[in-house]
């Protein structure tokens, strides 16, 4: 649905990025992961076309974005750093977003502020950091958007209001396919909402990965064998640790055909240990030269 080709972005003569190529499916959530200065807002801003490329072009649904009203009217972007009319109350905000967008629900509205509970009479500037965010989502949420591409989202929110404001995007994702892009430098934070991950470094993609097959293509496993001198060498792993009789091991293939290798050998014990996104990410780019953990913890 959102497809960047050799998107390529110049500040002065510092490359931010640097030929893109992401691909985003209708209705999943894209995690687009990377350190400071790697690239992520440059991105984003270009996709919503804030900003404009120097090379490439942004297709969604097979349309270019760039100069695109109709198109845009089907796509919002929560910016890092949020913008509010000066003096303007939530309730002038929803007034607004009610003018300027046919589609903004207003019952919708009225429900997620018994969630929120913040008074639509109190003016935005003497919100809190968190709360302003808060209320980006709330009235952007209620334009129902196609795509919603949202810049360290919960930055500044706390647990309890990551997870409303989480649920209230993945209703949208499930019941209207609705399409996210998230950035974050935070692999943690993305690991149970994201479909898709693409991780950015200093302008580049370094890898763009569907996260269930992932998970499915790579274990960590307990193994433990009456006789302490079996060696598992043959599986291949990443990694491999042997404490005692207990070996732990990181092999990549599918669950069915690891368990078919290791029956001849007699195991008494075979525990697949779940592995975060963090330590997948660690063993599939680990061994290409990249510091992968100060790229995404
Ligand atoms: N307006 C600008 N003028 C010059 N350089 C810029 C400008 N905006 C961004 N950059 C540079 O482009 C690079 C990418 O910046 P960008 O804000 O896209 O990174 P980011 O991944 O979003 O970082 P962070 O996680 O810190 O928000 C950085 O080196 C930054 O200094």
């Amino acid at each position: 649905m959102i497809k960047t080709i050799d998107l390529t972005k110049s500040y002065g003569t510092f490359k931010a990025l640097d030929q893109i190529n992401i691909h985003v499916k209708k209705g999943s959530v894209y995690g687009m992961v990377g350190p400071n200065g790697a690239g992520k807002t440059t991105l984003l801003k270009i996709m919503t076309g804030v900003f404009r490329q120097n090379q490439g072009q942004v297709f969604i649904d097979g349309q270019v974005v760039e100069d695109n009203i109709s198109l845009k009217q089907r796509i919002r972007f929560i910016p890092d750093e949020l913008y509010y009319f000066p003096m303007s109350t939530i309730k002038d905000m929803a007034d607004f977003y009610e003018d300027m967008f046919d589609v903004f629900d207003r019952d919708r509205f009225v429900r997620i502020q018994a969630l929120l509970k913040i008074p639509i009479q109190k003016k935005i500037s003497q919100l809190s950091k968190g709360m302003k965010k808060q209320v980006a989502f709330w009235l952007e949420i209620c334009t129902k958007p196609d795509v919603m591409i949202l810049d360290e989202p919960v930055d500044g929110l706390d647990p309890v209001m990551r997870r409303q404001i989480w649920s209230l995007l993945l209703q949208d994702v499930a019941e209207r396919n609705m399409t996210v892009v998230v950035s974050s430098h935070n692999l943690r934070e993305l690991e149970d909402v994201c479909d898709y991950v693409g991780i950015l470094h200093e302008g580049k993609l370094l890898l763009e990965r569907d996260l269930d097959e992932m998970k499915s293509d790579i274990h960590k496993i307990q193994v433990a064998f009456e006789n302490s001198d079996v060696t598992l060498k043959s599986l291949n792993p990443l990694k491999a640790m042997q404490v005692g009789s207990v070996h732990t091991i990181i092999v990549r293939g599918l669950r069915d055909e690891i368990e078919k290798s290791l029956s001849p050998m007699k195991p008494v014990l075979v525990d697949f240990i779940p592995l975060t996104l963090e330590e997948i990410f660690i063993y599939e780019i680990g061994g290409e030269g990249y510091e992968v953990t100060n790229l995404i913890l």
